[in-house]
């Protein structure tokens, strides 16, 4: 067991290419953890598709040995962080499971909004953070004023921030020591019965379910007859050890450690992140630790199989994605246009994308998926309070008393001169801003926006407004009334229930208007006219036509040229994989998410 005062367990708080997983490389070779042939670009992000994004997904975490200047051997605990808003909340509960946090920061760029509130998070859990200028090889490297930056903006000092370049290995030694010096040990007592925190469960196919664990207090052995203290079940600890970084059998985790217990549990609600281990035999007088928040998902949509015989291999995939992804919701739904699928709850749209791609790459499955939605809460005539996640299954309008919109707080920070851009997009969305801050060379604006603006293309549309220099970060804050209505798309006058939206009154024409021009552009023409129109209620708003036209791919065959036709036909036939058959209208995936496309 190690003495807690040679532990540190740090995170790294860092906005997204601002060089976090680079530097969490670095540290793995400095400390020996790899072999150079084992390192492999980027070990940490080890899922595919978080390598072929880029971005880090879930949260992972390595031990690593460092022998200090000092002379003194450290045990490093770094949990990784996942950097996208979408998954802030992982950021949080890493957070739980340290005492400190590198907070790197391009010293080409400056700070970001997302890393401010991170850190804000972190202060108020206690830790020490601890700022890194990175990328100082850079020619547009101006460390004196990102060091200002952080200052004047997250309130930390950071005149002696480490400077160093994760890319070219300079410094990276310095921030070790550094981290070392100023990250405080671990407390808590060797003696006491166990108790640990549970940061991340998983599943995997040989073992079941893998826990990532910070112990609190005790110690944690294998052969221990453990607790986990919300479902009151006891396991048994088959494997114990840590990550360095990959998976090594110690046998046991001293009070301040960071590694993973296996105990036979299948399913990952056996072992939810935020739980409590404990010992069996103590379990009634050891407390949980006070966990931290439960996230909901915020995005629905519904998710259809294009052919109905891959539904049972859709439910399958389903469940086997849920088993690594706690944040992943769906329960089955039935609409009168796409047939059986399922409903589906996302953290955000980038956690919708990478699911639908998984979902097709891994499992092989053609979908369609509808218009993303937040939740409404509706009040009945009787008084009830209901959540809608489904613009199809929104009460009837005689029996609505009030409807109810999500709104988030979005915290932006943005470098003056695109300030002006930044408002009116704001202003756009139907923003109400709640504070102004002039802070070093950028602008702090904190605004109200309705949840459903902000959602689905808000930070790209404010990216492209601040020419990328604007960052954002958002949460959730209440409910509030507002005038919503249905907006129906009628196909051939057949109402499509899913392309209903739940939208603002005041935009329901121009929103309809724009979808169903939009929607003209991507259902290719067929052989008859399709009327497309928007409807609230009875009442129609717009209407286009997609004029007939006959289509016939093989008439540019000369001749008698088989194989060709062939291959032509061939050809549609998988062009076609996509479409769904509406009455007697085909229509393409991308007319299901034109609104996606209706602003830009
Ligand atoms: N020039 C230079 N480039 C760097 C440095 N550190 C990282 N990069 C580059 O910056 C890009 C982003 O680095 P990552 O380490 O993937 O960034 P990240 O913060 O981990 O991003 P997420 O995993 O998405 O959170 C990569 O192309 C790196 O090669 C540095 O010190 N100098």
């Amino acid at each position: 067991m190690t003495e807690l005062s040679r532990i540190r367990n740090f995170s790294i708080i860092a906005h997204i290419d601002h060089g976090k997983s680079t530097l969490a490389d670095r540290f793995i070779q400095v400390c020996g953890g790899l072999t150079d042939r084992e390192m492999a670009e980027q070990v940490l992000d080890s899922m595919d598709l978080e390598r072929e994004r880029g971005i880090t997904i879930k949260a992972q975490s390595v031990t690593l040995n460092y022998k200090a200047r000092d002379g003194i051997e450290y045990k490093l605990n770094f949990i990784d962080t996942p950097g996208h808003v979408d998954f802030s909340y992982e950021v949080s509960r890493s957070l739980f499971a340290c005492e400190g946090a590198l907070l790197v920061v391009d010293a080409g760029q400056g700070v970001e909004a997302q890393s401010v509130a991170n850190c804000y998070t972190a202060i108020e859990q206690g830790l020490e953070v601890v700022p890194v200028l990175n990328k100082m090889d850079l020619p547009q490297a101006e460390p004196e004023r990102v060091a200002q930056e952080i200052e004047d903006i997250i309130g930390i000092e950071a005149s002696d921030a480490v400077r160093c370049s994760a890319k070219s290995g300079l410094g990276v030694e310095d921030v070790l020591e550094d981290l070392i010096r100023r990250i405080p040990p671990p407390q808590g007592e060797e003696n006491a019965p166990l108790q640990a925190l549970i940061i991340d469960s998983w599943f995997d196919n040989y073992l079941g379910v893998v826990s990532l664990v910070r112990v609190r207090q005790g110690v944690l052995r294998k052969g221990d007859k453990i607790q986990i203290k919300s479902t009151g079940k006891a396991w048994n600890a088959d494997k114990v050890g840590i990550f360095s970084p990959k998976p090594t059998e110690t046998g046991e985790l001293g009070t301040g450690e960071v590694g993973f217990v296996v105990a036979g549990i299948k399913d990952i609600h056996g072992a939810p992140v935020g739980d409590t281990i404990v010992s069996n035999k103590h379990a009634a007088e050891t407390a949980a630790v006070p966990g931290f928040k439960k996230v909901k998902p915020q995005v629905y949509a519904g998710l259809f199989p294009v052919s109905a015989d891959d539904y049972d291999d859709f439910r399958d995939a389903l469940e086997k994605l849920t088993l690594n992804d706690a944040s992943l919701f769906y329960e089955p739904e039935n609409s009168d246009a796409l047939g059986f699928g399922f409903r589906c709850g996302f953290l955000g749209m980038l956690h919708m994308e990478i699911i639908q791609e998984r979902l097709e790459r891994e499992y092989d499955i053609d979908l369609i998926t509808t218009a993303p939605t937040v939740i409404y809460e509706v009040v009945t005539r009787t008084g009830e309070v209901i959540s809608v996640d489904n613009p199809s299954r929104l009460p009837d309008v005689g029996s609505i008393e009030e409807m109810r919109e999500p709104i988030v707080e979005a915290s932006i920070l943005v470098p003056q001169e695109h300030l002006g851009n930044v408002i009116a997009l704001c202003e756009e969305k139907r923003g109400v801003q709640s504070n102004m801050l002039f802070l070093a060379n950028q602008v702090q604006l904190t605004y109200e926006l309705p949840m459903a603006e902000v959602v689905l293309d808000f930070f790209d549309r404010i990216k492209s407004a601040s020419r990328g220099f604007a960052s954002l970060d958002y949460h959730f804050k209440r409910f509030q009334p507002a005038n919503l209505v249905r907006l129906d798309v009628l196909i051939n006058a057949e109402r499509v229930d899913a392309l209903a939206l739940i939208v603002h009154r005041d935009q329901a024409h121009h929103k309809g208007r724009a979808l169903i021009e939009k929607m003209k552009e991507l259902i290719p023409r067929q052989m008859f006219d399709i009327a497309i129109q928007a409807a609230i209620g009875t009442h129609v708003v717009a209407r286009v036509t997609v004029k007939a036209l006959r289509k016939n791919v093989t008439a540019k065959c000369y001749g008698g040229d088989v194989s060709r036709k062939k291959k032509l036909l061939q050809k549609q036939k998988e062009g076609k994989k996509r479409m769904k058959q509406l009455g007697n209208v085909e229509v393409p995936q991308e007319a299901f998410l034109a609104v996606l496309k209706v602003d830009s």
